[in-house]
């Protein structure tokens, strides 16, 4: 594990100084992917390394657990709280909808849902051009080949560090690093709404995902699932398409 973390922080630090910037930073919600981020980009720029913490209507516990990954991790942190903003655009949005008569409710949930991860997205991109940082990711590769994140939202990011390990990966990672217990165990969770889960969501598991991905059998039923995700947003994971000349 020593090995395979030094890799990924010698990476790290390799492509800050390509990119001719000052350190990184990381969204940290409190969840097990941004937990292990923060502790590597620690180790990449112990001086110039920034974990933000973006409340968005989120559950209290979450930002508890947020502020211990900065203690275990010993990152700098700031926190911008995002709910006024998105009460307000949100808000503008549906305002106007509702006016012309052409608002979808089926699709207010997701909607509401994907623009706080684009409001994360634009304040991590605020801090990083103030700061001259880069901006680093925490997909790993069950979120990576099922595409379950937010296009260019917790998907819009520079860096990548997590995109080759699975999840049960990364949860050796964390123990490895000291991330504490309570955030290794608890479920994987978007926090886009209240009691979401990611498995809940997806309809399959990270344990399923995890052994597709090293390609062993799992059950039909799981198979479909993660074959359909991987399918449907294979746009995600490609640059914008244009018409040929
Ligand atoms: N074929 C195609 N070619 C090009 N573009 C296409 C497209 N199909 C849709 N699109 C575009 O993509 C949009 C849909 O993609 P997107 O906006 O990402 O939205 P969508 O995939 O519908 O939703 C995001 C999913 O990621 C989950 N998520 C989000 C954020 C964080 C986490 C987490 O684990 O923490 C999870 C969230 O719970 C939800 O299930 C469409 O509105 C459309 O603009
Ligand atoms: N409240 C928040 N504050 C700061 N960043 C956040 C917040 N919520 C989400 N993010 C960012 O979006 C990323 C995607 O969320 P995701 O849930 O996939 O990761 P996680 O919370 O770190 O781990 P897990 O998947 O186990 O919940 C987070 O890793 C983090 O960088
Ligand atoms: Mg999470």
């Amino acid at each position: 594990m020593e090995q395979k973390v030094e890799k990924i922080v010698t990476w790290l630090r390799e492509q800050g100084e390509r990119a001719n910037v000052d350190g990184l930073l990381v969204g940290v919600s409190g969840g097990i992917d941004s937990a292990v981020v923060s502790h590597l980009i620690k180790r990449a720029y112990p001086e110039k390394s920034l974990g933000v913490i973006m409340p968005c209507k989120s559950d209290g516990s979450d930002q508890e657990h947020a502020k211990k990954v900065i203690d275990s991790s010993g990152i700098q942190s700031i926190a911008i709280d995002l709910t006024e903003t998105h009460n307000v655009m949100f808000g503008t949005i549906l305002e106007q909808l509702k006016t012309e008569d052409i608002f979808n409710a089926d699709q207010e949930k997701i909607a509401d849902a994907n623009l706080r991860a684009r409001l994360r997205m634009s304040t991590l991109y605020t801090l990083a051009t103030n700061h001259r940082y880069l901006v680093v990711g925490t997909d790993n590769a069950a979120e990576w080949h099922t595409g379950y994140f937010t296009k260019f939202g917790d998907g819009g990011v520079d860096l990548v560090p997590l995109v080759n390990l699975t999840k049960g990966e990364v949860g050796e990672m964390a123990k490895y690093l000291g991330v504490p217990d309570e955030i290794i165990h608890k479920q994987p969770s978007a926090g886009l709404w209240e009691g979401q889960t990611d498995e809940n969501e997806m309809g399959t598991s990270y344990e399923m995902i995890d052994l597709y991905l090293k390609g062993e059998a799992i059950p039909e039923e799981d198979k479909r699932i993660i074959e359909a995700m991987h399918n449907r947003t294979a746009h995600k994971r490609k640059i914008a398409p244009g018409p040929p000349e």
